[in-house]
């Protein structure tokens, strides 16, 4: 018998990977020696990344990360993950894989690893690097309660994690929850741009922005107030907020974030061909 440790592995070391392996040392629930990568043998970033700043263990054959996993994270770009699932799919038999690739079903990933394979779908977000993520998940065929228990153990630990009931939600929510971030980081620019134009220094003006962002989030969650309420809070008569509020108002901004969120979603329904 070996004492071979058992790994969760990432087919794709990019950004997500390592975003998510971070995210699962920083919080404790692993550490560098039960996770390995692969990426091109070009990709010298992201080998690096997995094998100077995780001490992770990264490779460049895909067959590599499946034979040393128990758990395999699917995390390359969408238009590659068919490539990626043949590379492997001689090992896959009895392995769980966890995909978080936007707008890839769960039926085209079983179409191609084994039959006994067990697949889920995840959603989370960049913030995994911080330990605040937000995370949905769907369940393939095969996936057991002890997969998704799994799964959610692993998610948790990097933030927030809820099991949808249906995959036809997972395009919306890569378009609210899974894009979302890239939405927020132009706010807090935004906001930044703003106060440099009034002539704050922009470094302070970031540190603002970004607490201030943090802080609304936090203040939403913990107090189970609904937004409208928080944002009278704000807003006093003849106040600074009213006036802020109403520009938002007079230049659309409640309808723009509501075309960003539909727009990205489409753009996933495009890529899995499931509609509402
Ligand atoms: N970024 C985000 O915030 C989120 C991303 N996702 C999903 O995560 C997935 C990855 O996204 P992200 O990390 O941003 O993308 P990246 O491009 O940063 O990472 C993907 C990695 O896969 C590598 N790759 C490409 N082809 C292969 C191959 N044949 N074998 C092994 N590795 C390969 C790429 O290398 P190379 O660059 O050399 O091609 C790249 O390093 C996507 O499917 C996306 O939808 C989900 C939630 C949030
Ligand atoms: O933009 C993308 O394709 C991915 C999906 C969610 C975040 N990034």
């Amino acid at each position: 018998m070996t004492n071979r440790i058992l790994k969760i592995g990432f087919l794709g070391a990019g950004k997500m990977a390592q975003a998510l392996s971070k995210g699962f040392i920083k919080s404790g629930l692993l550490s560098s020696q039960h996770l390995i990568a692969s990426a091109h043998p070009s990709d010298e970033a992201s080998l690096k990344a997995f094998r100077d700043d995780l001490k992770a263990e990264a490779v460049t054959q895909n067959q590599l990360v499946v034979e040393k996993s128990e758990i395999i994270f699917i995390s390359t770009k969408p238009n590659v993950v068919k490539t990626v699932l043949h590379d492997v799919k001689a090992l896959s038999s009895g392995k769980l894989f966890i995909s978080i690739a936007m707008g890839t079903t769960l039926d085209e990933i079983q179409k191609i690893l084994a039959h006994d394979s067990r697949i889920i779908r995840v959603m989370p977000n960049i913030p995994a690097t911080v330990l605040e993520s937000c995370s949905v998940f769907v369940r393939g065929k095969n996936a057991t309660d002890d997969d998704a228990n799994i799964v959610q153990k692993l998610l948790k630990s990097i933030g927030t994690c809820e099991e949808l009931t249906t995959e036809s939600l997972m395009d919306v929510c890569t378009g609210l929850s899974g894009s979302g971030p890239a939405y927020v980081f132009l706010l807090i620019e935004s906001l930044a741009d703003g106060g440099v134009k009034c002539g704050l220094p922009r470094d302070l003006a970031y540190r603002l922005a970004a607490q201030t962002v943090l802080g609304s989030g936090k203040l939403v969650i913990d107090s189970n107030i609904h937004p409208a309420i928080l944002k009278d809070n704000v807003m006093s008569p003849l106040g600074s907020t009213a006036y802020g509020v109403h520009y938002l108002e007079k230049n659309n901004f409640r309808n723009t974030i509501i075309g960003a969120v539909e727009a990205a979603t489409n753009r996933c329904r495009e890529i899995s061909g499931i509609s509402k």
